[in-house]
């Protein structure tokens, strides 16, 4: 765990503004805190661009440079789709998210006289956390700006050990979730300070005591979850504000420039190594693909193509290759020794060649099933399921 401290700058020239995207259970006080930080900012002469992804949100007391409400009336999605008000919240932040791009489009627009984006989500936390759109929205901007969450917690609601608890694995389960660095803000100080929680993540001997006086069958089960928390601990920040009053507000800020340094120095490489690994792997599988192909499409002794796999397949060995395909040295050589067909051109299809007429049958078919499955995919993407 970590308090807020002083940290190094971005690179120079290269303007990433960092993306604070407000995560917390129904109530804790997000947009209180959304606005609190804008007004901070504003003073300071820092001006963030906001995105509202809540579209279900009655009135927001900041102006959101963009907001999802502009794009679905989630009311409309409800009827529609015939959904429930979670549903509607879910299907209208799914219809978003297949607009992004061109939502980056304009944030980026925008970046290089940008401080801070600020991101505020459903009050559903859930609806963003755990479904496949909160996943892409965090994933495409973490790809590109310096993005953190801010998880914000009730910190009056968070003193009793069983509910801090609770928050912490609620907390635990999005860190691992998102694996963006992670500021925890405990809200509402003004009504009850956060000591109690900052002592309770850095003196593990202080929380089992607190446990110690809950006397009913969950203490042994808190007792060893408490030492699974531990371990988390370590990979956090932690500030106390008041959205109401205002304070805090400069410790949190600290704790984003430290959030930045951890995503440079942490997530950044790792997603770069993600990404190289991808890499590799579908170029190894293309061209694993691309071995099967020539091993199956090749051309007979008489340049006639042959089938594709199973039926009609032979061999490529001293077949010429389609046009336009390279071919496996092995192969080559063996051509070269095939001097009386050599300038002779491939046939690749052929009105006569009935097992020709037979593979543009299954292209077809092909086709057609693909594009059946790419609706199916849509469809259940638009429905708020997963689509892997
Ligand atoms: N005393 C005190 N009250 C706060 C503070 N921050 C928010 N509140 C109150 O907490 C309540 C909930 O605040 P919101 O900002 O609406 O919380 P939210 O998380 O955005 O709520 P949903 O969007 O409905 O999930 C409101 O009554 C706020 O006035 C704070 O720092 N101190």
């Amino acid at each position: 765990m970590s308090t807020a401290a002083n940290t190094t700058a971005p690179a120079a020239g290269e303007k990433r503004p960092p993306v604070i995207l407000c995560i917390g259970m129904a109530g804790s006080g997000k947009t209180t805190f959304m606005q609190r930080l804008n007004a901070h900012l504003h003073a300071k002469k820092q001006p963030p661009y906001i995105l509202n992804l809540d579209p279900a949100v009655a009135a927001l007391p900041f102006s959101a440079n963009i907001d999802i409400r502009d794009t679905v009336n989630y009311k409309e999605v409800m009827k529609q789709y015939n959904l429930g008000p979670n549903g509607g919240i879910l299907t209208a932040l799914n219809l978003f998210t297949t607009k992004f791009d061109q939502v980056l489009g304009f944030v980026e627009k925008r970046a290089p006289s940008l401080d801070y984006i600020l991101v505020d989500t459903p009050g559903q936390i859930e609806i963003f956390t755990w479904s496949a759109s909160g996943s892409i929205i965090t994933d495409t901007l973490a790809a590109t700006y310096p993005t953190m969450i801010a998880y914000i917690i009730d910190t009056p609601r968070t003193a009793a050990p069983a509910t801090f608890m609770s928050n912490m694995l609620y907390a635990c389960s999005i860190l691992y979730k998102t694996k963006v660095p992670f500021i925890l803000v405990f809200n509402k100080t003004d009504v009850k300070p956060h000591d109690f929680a900052v002592e309770w993540m850095t003196d593990f001997e202080a929380f089992q005591e607190a446990l110690q006086k809950d006397k009913t069958y969950m203490s042994s089960l808190m007792n060893s979850m408490s030492l699974v928390l531990d371990e988390f601990y370590a990979h956090l920040k932690v500030v106390g504000v008041s959205a109401v009053t205002g304070a805090g507000m400069d410790d949190f800020l600290k704790a984003v420039d430290e959030a930045v340094v951890e995503y440079d120095q942490e997530y950044k490489p790792e997603l770069e190594r993600v990404l190289e690994e991808r890499r590799l792997k579908k170029e190894a599988e293309k061209e694993e693909q691309m071995a099967r192909l020539m091993k199956d499409m090749a051309m007979d002794e008489k340049g006639k193509e042959v089938s594709f796999g199973g039926k009609g397949h032979t061999s490529t060995k001293g077949k010429k290759p389609l046009r336009g395909m390279t071919v496996d040295e092995d192969d080559e050589e063996e051509e070269d020794d095939d001097d009386e067909d050599d300038d002779r051109e491939p046939r690749y299809r052929d009105d006569d060649d009935s097992e020709n007429d037979d593979y543009e049958g299954y292209r077809v078919e092909e086709e057609e099933r693909r594009n059946r499955m790419e609706d199916e995919s849509l469809k259940r993407f638009l429905a708020g399921k997963r689509v892997d």
